[in-house]
């Protein structure tokens, strides 16, 4: 017998009215899954007065969400709003009252996870959060189900549209930054506040959830080391590409017996690697197993229909949850504690841009510093710089612990010779 589940959707923009189209556009598929309709009975926006597309003429548009948590007839809730704890204590109300959760916030499951999964198993309610990394990626369901048989000791790709859009376009097309930023915002990529994808905190927030579910950690936001796209300039692009590499912002997780470190930075990774042809807004995530070896999932990581695509699935796992009479959750209470791993203990190549005095022995000088911490270089080249009596250096160093690396980068700005350092990079591939 066909059931009919009741929704309340917390936001009606990109994601929201994406979900609204495939839960119209598939409803015959989606009936014939789960054996249940579907209706979307009210919806929370911040203006109802806005014109917009409704899911059926008799939704309810509000601005109170009370009218979605505390509705009786609502069985599923899927939040698509954004925000973190005014959201967070929405959601808490809305499971305390028996709702199932279907969220694409990862800003709210990176910070509060932990809290909404407690609260969904007192109250036998679902939480899935599909969408929350990586767009219409599968990689969570991937690391839970798939990969649940295996130890993950390292995650590592891009997992932010917006960046990866903006670096696309300047590396192929020479645009400044401004302008496609602007063009990722309007094509619905980037978030409500963009510095979020821009200064790597988006980012972040997925490699938080990646690293809490991989490693079976309650890995914190605040031990990422994050850098953001605002420093690469297109000399920089155009130098990476004659060294034999291409920029992308890339998020690395990895533990081993020394710990755990989750980083996100501009990274030159080479030509050939397969990172270096993802494009635009498509994000990309290698999951390594001790078992699986090498893994690589790959697709739209951003935008209405892909995001949408993540989250309607997550709610047909809800709707056969409730035909099953049974609930579930993409969330494992972490099993190990955390051991954040050393900057000793943290090895990666590096890129460096600088500009020096043009004279003699200014070179001697630089790779006597390096020396002393062991450092030693893989490529160097050299051009004349705009500025009169200056060198610009391009260097690329062998593999060298964060913590030497940091050591000399100090030394070197003390040298007089050296005018300016104008952009550090980790590299990838290679010692
Ligand atoms: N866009 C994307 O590609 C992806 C987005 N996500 C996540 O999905 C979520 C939604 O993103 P997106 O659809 O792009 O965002 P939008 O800004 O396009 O839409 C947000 C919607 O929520 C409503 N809203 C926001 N805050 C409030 C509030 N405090 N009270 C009531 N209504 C509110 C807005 O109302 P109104 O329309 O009146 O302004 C709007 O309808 C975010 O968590 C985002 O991180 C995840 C993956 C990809
Ligand atoms: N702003 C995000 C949207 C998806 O998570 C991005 O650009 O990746």
């Amino acid at each position: 017998m066909k059931q009919t589940i009741t929704v309340g959707l917390l936001g009606l923009g990109t994601v929201g009215s994406g979900v609204v189209e495939i839960l119209h556009d598939h409803k015959e598929r989606i009936q014939h899954k789960t054996g249940c309709d579907v209706t979307i009975k009210a919806a929370l926006v911040n203006d109802p007065s806005k014109k917009r597309e409704l899911p059926t003429s008799s939704t309810l548009l509000t601005d109170r969400h009370e009218d979605i948590t505390n509705d009786p007839d609502i069985d599923v809730i899927v939040e698509v709003m954004g925000g973190i704890d005014h959201t967070f204590t929405i959601l808490m109300e809305a499971i305390k009252n028996g709702k199932h959760i279907v969220t694409a916030n990862k800003d709210l499951i990176a910070k509060h996870g932990a809290e909404l999964f407690e609260a969904c198993q007192e109250n036998k309610c679902d939480l899935f959060y599909e969408a929350s990394v990586a767009g219409g990626i599968p990689v969570i369901r991937s690391i839970m189900d798939g990969l649940s048989s295996d130890r993950i000791t390292k995650m590592m790709g891009i997992v932010n549209g917006t960046t990866n859009y903006i670096m696309t376009k300047m590396a192929q097309e020479g645009v400044d930054f401004d302008s496609v930023l602007k063009e990722a915002q309007d094509l619905g990529f980037a978030e409500a506040d963009p510095t979020a994808d821009v200064d790597g905190l988006d980012a972040a927030r997925k490699m938080t959830i990646l690293s809490i579910l991989g490693f079976s950690m309650p890995y914190q936001l605040e031990d990422v080391d994050v850098k953001g796209i605002r420093g690469i300039s297109l000399e920089d692009i155009k130098y990476a590409e004659e060294l034999g590499y291409r920029i992308k912002l890339i998020g690395i997780a990895e533990n081993d017996e020394s710990g755990v470190s989750v980083s996100v930075e501009p990274t030159l990774l080479p030509i050939h690697h397969p990172l270096s042809s993802v494009n635009d807004e498509y994000n990309a995530v290698y999951v390594y197993g001790d078992a699986i070896g090498e893994t690589m999932f790959y697709g739209p990581g951003a935008g209405k229909l892909p995001t949408a695509t993540a989250v309607v699935s997550d709610l047909i796992a809800v709707l056969k949850n409730i035909r099953l009479g049974t609930t579930g959750t993409a969330y494992v209470q972490p099993q190990f504690p955390t051991q954040v791993k050393a900057k000793q203990q943290q090895w990666t190549k590096k890129y460096l841009r600088l500009q020096v005095q043009d004279q003699p022995g200014t070179l001697n000088e630089m790779t006597h510093i390096f020396a002393e911490y062991g450092i030693s270089f893989d490529q160097i080249i050299q051009r004349s710089s705009e500025k009169e009596d200056q060198r610009e250096i391009m260097m690329v160093t062998h593999q060298v612990s964060e913590e030497d690396f940091e050591k000399a980068r100090q030394d070197l700005e003390g040298l007089a010779s050296v005018k300016s350092i104008d952009s550090i990079f980790r590299v990838e591939g290679g010692n």
